[in-house]
């Protein structure tokens, strides 16, 4: 086993589950990973903007990875496993089998992802009753949510899966009950994505006034009434059967678990950043902005106090960190949208090609692609005629609007492989913009942010990092473990074992600082790529034409009520002087 520490001992398996793929690693007492082993995982689009997934593959995908990790070593250092995954639902019934959430009655598709958006009337209807609950998750409940996906349920599927159900899961929490027979549910996954107060606990007056008493009927027994911190150590710790399938050994803790991004924020933000020149430097936690980007990126932010930030999820108290209030801010898509827009050009077939023949991947080959045709210039002017409004997928923060299109403007009729360079330029550049405009949102309801801690697979990708650095100002910091999501549930199965005092501890001493990425001044004269940039930058007129009728803003009008604006459906948008 290359790199293994054997003197330290102590070692803990995180298991990482994203929306395309399964990770897991055994990770050292200092927060190095020993091994990494992933596999793909299946996802069904049966109907457009509905997603699916099967907990039996995510299960057997688990194993599989974990059983690579930990080959060749001495079981008996194994201390704790701790587990992460994205929010969709899981269903099952009352004897724990997987229960269909598609009209099509396939049972092995139990999971409804978190990206799926069939539930916007019901989530339209959730958002009217005007509840006290929804302060705390930004002022407006998104389709991404778990109760609006209930309610679709019971609407749709009522008698083949609605009065079967027994269980509905977060996905991290079926993947700790898998391990271990407990039900007990993680408070992250509660509070962030099902209303449950770490104060208060469930509000019985919500699921009434949204239609869902039965829930509360049988003491919220099917969504889970009992409830612990991340990290707590779970029932006797790995059942019989739940090691066998793992390869790891029966008894070993088990940790209360947490959704992905979440324990990508534990994996780096407590990292010791003494020697670094970075202003966060001997502030609090709290000036560190986590950023985790695979599909979706998700922007965690931290404080004492609670802060209410329109359009921002949260405040959500010891959801992550435990004792701070956490908001988190994000983009529904990502990854994914870079993907979709490389993916799609014509250009494409040409790329693949030419990345292969050098043995690079298509984002390697299209970033040097970028530095031959740049030339002298900044890379970023390279699209002062291309514009990507991003938000493909509907806008997750901070305009909290699903119905959001996309939008590019400035194309041409060429589609060679510049253009596309290009156009995968103008999508990061957008996407590092909307990042921007989350972390500006955050400031002016009372953040103080210095500095960002970005992981997460397109923190493999050096030009969204030094996007993100440009046109946020701030230095990005990335961390010594790629992986720092795994980083994160090693942390957890750390705390279940009891060998780290606190969380905070553990992450002190398990996340580090690898490379940190600042910004370039000489981009900042002109930042390109982007719309409200654009305008604030020219005062420009802005014409909108939309499906009903025509408006115009000047650039500052614009800004202020980027709100109304947002609204309108929009079709063809002119820049005129
Ligand atoms: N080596 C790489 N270079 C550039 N981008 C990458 C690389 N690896 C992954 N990505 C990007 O990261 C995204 C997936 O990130 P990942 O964290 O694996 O997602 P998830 O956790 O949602 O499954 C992909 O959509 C891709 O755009
Ligand atoms: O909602 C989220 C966290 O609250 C995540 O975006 C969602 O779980 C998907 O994560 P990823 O893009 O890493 O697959």
């Amino acid at each position: 086993m290359p790199g293994r520490d054997q003197e330290l001992g102590s070692y803990y398996v995180g298991v990482d589950v994203g929306t395309g793929s399964v990770r897991a690693a055994l990770v050292d007492q200092r927060g190095i990973l020993l091994a990494f082993a992933d596999q793909p995982i299946n996802q069904w689009e049966p109907q457009f903007n509905h997603h699916e997934q099967s907990s039996e593959d995510i299960w057997v995908a688990c194993c599989i990875v974990t059983k690579k990790v930990v080959q060749g070593i001495d079981l008996n250092q194994i201390r704790g496993l701790g587990f992460d995954a994205t929010c969709s639902l899981v269903v099952l019934d009352k004897q724990f089998h997987p229960l269909p959430v598609n009209h099509e009655g396939d049972s092995h598709r139990n999971i409804i992802m978190w990206l799926d958006h069939r539930a916007v009337n019901q989530v339209h209807r959730i958002n009217e009753t005007k509840h006290s609950v929804l302060q705390y998750v930004g002022g407006v409940m998104s389709v991404e949510m778990q109760a609006p996906k209930l309610l679709w349920l019971k609407e749709n599927l009522r008698e083949t899966c609605w009065d079967k159900a027994g269980h509905f899961f977060d996905l991290p929490d079926f993947l700790s009950w898998k391990a271990t027979g407990v039900t007990a549910r993680s408070l992250c996954s509660l509070v962030c994505k099902w209303t449950y107060s770490a104060e208060k606990g469930w509000d019985d007056s919500f699921w009434k006034m949204v239609g869902l008493e039965d829930l509360v009927a049988d003491n919220y027994s099917k969504i889970g009434n009992q409830v612990l911190p991340p990290g707590t150590s779970l029932g006797n710790g790995l059942t019989p059967e739940a090691a066998k399938d793992l390869g790891l050994p029966a008894g070993i803790a088990v940790a209360a678990s947490l959704i992905d991004a979440h324990a990508g924020g534990l994996g780096v933000i407590g990292a010791d950043v003494r020697g670094h020149g970075l202003a966060c430097e001997g502030q609090p936690v709290t000036s560190r902005l986590a950023i985790i980007c695979g599909t979706s990126s998700c922007h965690m932010g931290i404080s004492k106090n609670p802060i209410f930030v329109p359009g921002v999820w949260g405040p959500y108290f010891s959801a992550m960190v435990p004792g701070f209030w956490l908001n988190e801010g994000g983009q529904s898509v990502t990854g994914k949208l870079i993907d979709h827009m490389v993916q799609g050009h014509a250009a494409f077939p040409e790329l693949q090609a030419k990345a292969t023949a050098r043995c690079q991947s298509i984002y390697a080959y299209l970033n040097s692609h970028l530095d031959l045709i740049k030339k002298t210039q900044p890379v970023g002017f390279l699209t002062v005629d291309l514009h990507v409004w991003p938000d493909f997928h509907g806008n997750r923060s901070p305009l909290a609007d699903l119905t959001l299109k996309g939008m590019v403007t400035g194309l041409k009729l060429s589609q060679d492989l510049d253009d596309l360079a290009i156009l995968y330029l103008a999508t990061v550049q957008a996407i590092a913009f909307g990042t921007r405009l989350i972390i500006e949102a955050m400031e002016s309801a009372g953040h103080s942010i210095s500095t960002l801690f970005l992981c997460g697979g397109l923190g493999k990708n050096p030009l969204f990092v030094q996007m993100h650095a440009d046109i946020t100002g701030m230095p990005v910091v990335l961390s010594q473990e790629v992986e720092s999501v795994l980083v994160g549930a090693a942390i957890l199965g750390a705390c279940a074992s009891g060998d780290f005092a606190s969380v905070q501890e553990a992450m002190a001493r398990m996340s580090k600082v690898g490379k940190v990425v600042f910004p370039r001044r000489e981009d900042k004269r002109v930042l390109p790529g982007n719309f409200w940039e654009l305008m604030k930058s020219t005062g420009n007129w802005l014409f909108l034409v939309t499906s009903d009728c025509l408006f115009y803003y000047t650039c500052t009008f614009v800004v202020n009520k980027l709100k109304t604006f947002l609204e309108m459906r929009t079709v063809t948008i002119y820049f005129k002087n």
